[in-house]
């Protein structure tokens, strides 16, 4: 369970202060799935970057089953992020200087903390690997640079990166902004069965009604934290 207290982010933007982010309280059940509504700039993506440890908050408490998220140090968070977050980004950042395959497994790795010699040779990571392969349809890419393949496929190589490494907390920004019916479905299919089998938790931020109908639990913000 991941339970919010008072979260506020805040920005500076010359003499004023922007709230990026406010929220009173939320809590998240373990394998519970959400989508994280609100108009733009309500700090949706704020949220997904706090829980995620990437972004501190000003103030408030995450508390999380490992414990008080807000007050980890740096090697606390480092570890949070590594081995708990599976993290679908906005604008995917795949790196182009590795192929679709070593992207993947890049992700897998991380989650050890370190580089493991041989890990994507084992059988565990082989079956893992191929099963996300063919959900995603992403077989006859994996010796492609991201930036040959279209947004729609690059998206699927995202989330297949964000699995692989079996993250008790999924958050995916806008996960189908580009792609098509089809593949929003495959997507939300994909994302949606991992946290079922993982008992992971899921928070989808989203505009996209049919993204919405993936999550049965809904959470909406609102810009500045007023109604
Ligand atoms: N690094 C930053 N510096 C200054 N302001 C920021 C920063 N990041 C976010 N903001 C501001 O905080 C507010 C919330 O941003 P956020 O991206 O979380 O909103 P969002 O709900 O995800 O929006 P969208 O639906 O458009 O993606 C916005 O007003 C945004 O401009």
């Amino acid at each position: 369970m991941i339970t919010i207290q008072g979260l506020e982010k805040r920005y500076k933007d010359g003499d004023q202060e922007i709230v990026a982010l406010h929220l009173p309280y939320a809590e998240f059940d373990r394998g519970t799935q959400w989508a994280v509504v609100g108009p733009s700039g309500s700090g949706k993506s704020t949220l997904l970057h706090c829980l995620a440890g990437i972004i501190r908050a000003d103030g408030g408490q995450i508390k999380t089953g490992e414990g008080i998220l807000t007050d980890f140090d740096e090697d606390a968070l480092q570890s949070w992020r590594s081995i708990e977050i599976g993290y679908i980004f906005q604008d995917f950042n795949l790196i182009d200087a590795l192929t679709v395959k070593e992207n993947i497994e890049l992700g897998a790795y991380l989650s050890l903390g370190h580089y493991v010699s041989g890990y994507n040779k084992t059988e565990q990571f082989q079956e893992r690997l191929q099963h996300l392969l063919e959900t995603m349809d992403i077989v006859n890419l994996l010796n492609k640079r991201p930036s040959a393949l279209s947004r729609g496929e690059q998206q699927r190589v995202a989330v297949a990166r964000a699995l692989i490494k079996e993250p008790s907390l999924v958050l995916a920004d806008e996960p189908t902004a580009s792609l098509d019916e089809e593949n929003s479905r495959r997507v939300m299919d994909l994302l949606t069965s991992y946290c079922k089998q993982s008992n992971a938790t899921l928070l989808v931020a989203t505009h996209d009604p049919l993204t919405k109908s993936y999550c049965s639990n809904v959470i909406t913000l609102t810009k500045g934290g007023h109604a």
